[in-house]
């Protein structure tokens, strides 16, 4: 593991420094990912608060004639939305099977690697998209960190099909028991106060789980949940990750899962 600051990636006012925000530490670990991408690369672009910031860079990289014949694969239609404004040429797996790097964030990440996704509800389209990538770099900010997985207090998504959706919230809730488990459909509040269930891009519902303890073997709970009639996915992206960069108070760290 390195760790370094890279004065070309933090503000410009080096008093700043020790004030560094959040969002700061998030593009400061976006931009150093940017630097992977190469012409002629297709790219996952991520979803996210992190992503976004990876996603703005390319364009400018673009715009600067530093990056040529980027293709982008997006992981959602907020980033598509946004890479479609910046001019950022896209396609999808159905053309471009074979994805060179992805570059995304994630809510929480272990000490293997191993990653809770889809706080935002993307993770179906991100698993498809990060899976298909021969590089798989993951941006976070040090917060996102964690022992184990679940180890947050943030919950772990799972995507699942409207029908009898209740059915399915208890069914995972009975897997993890003994985790403590409460699951719990995921809902909107619309500007009336009323709440509704948060639809996926794909028209599916998200069912978080909130564990009070290690789940354990991560495989066998990941198999546990997808053997489940209406789960369609869940957010732990195990040993997908192949580059993970986090930025804090002290600089970045760059650690590669085979390095
Ligand atoms: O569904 C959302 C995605 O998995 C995001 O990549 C993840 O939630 C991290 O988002 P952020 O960078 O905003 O914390």
């Amino acid at each position: 593991m390195g760790s370094t600051f890279d004065p070309l990636l933090t503000p410009a006012d080096d008093s700043a420094a020790v004030t560094l925000t959040q969002d700061d530490l998030k593009r400061i670990a976006a931009y150093k990912a940017v630097e992977y991408v190469e012409s002629g690369m297709v790219v996952g672009l991520g979803t996210g608060s992190t992503a976004k910031h990876a996603v703005s860079r390319i364009s400018e990289l673009l715009r600067e004639g530093k990056l040529r014949d980027i293709i982008g694969i997006p992981t959602s239609t907020t980033t598509h939305v946004q890479a479609i404004s910046l001019g950022i040429p896209l396609s999808d797996l159905d053309s471009h099977p074979v994805v060179d790097l992805s570059i995304d964030g994630a809510d929480e990440v272990d000490p293997a690697l191993n990653l809770v996704k889809g706080r935002g509800g993307s993770l179906l389209r991100e698993k498809m998209v990060e899976g298909a990538s021969k590089k798989f770099v993951v941006i976070v900010d040090e917060s996102k960190l964690v022992k184990h997985i679940g180890g947050s207090g943030l919950a772990v998504p799972v995507e699942v099909v409207p029908f009898c959706c209740n059915f399915t919230r208890g069914k995972l809730e009975e897997l993890f028991r003994g985790a403590g488990c409460k699951a719990k459909l995921r809902v909107k509040v619309g500007s009336g106060g009323g709440e509704t269930a948060a639809v996926t891009d794909n028209g599916n519902y998200v069912v978080d789980l909130y564990l009070e303890r290690d789940i354990g073997d991560l495989d066998a709970a990941s198999e546990a949940i997808l053997r489940l009639p209406g789960v369609v996915e869940h957010g732990m992206f195990l040993g997908m990750a192949t580059t993970l960069i986090v930025a804090g108070k002290f600089g970045v760290t760059v650690k590669d899962r085979f390095g």
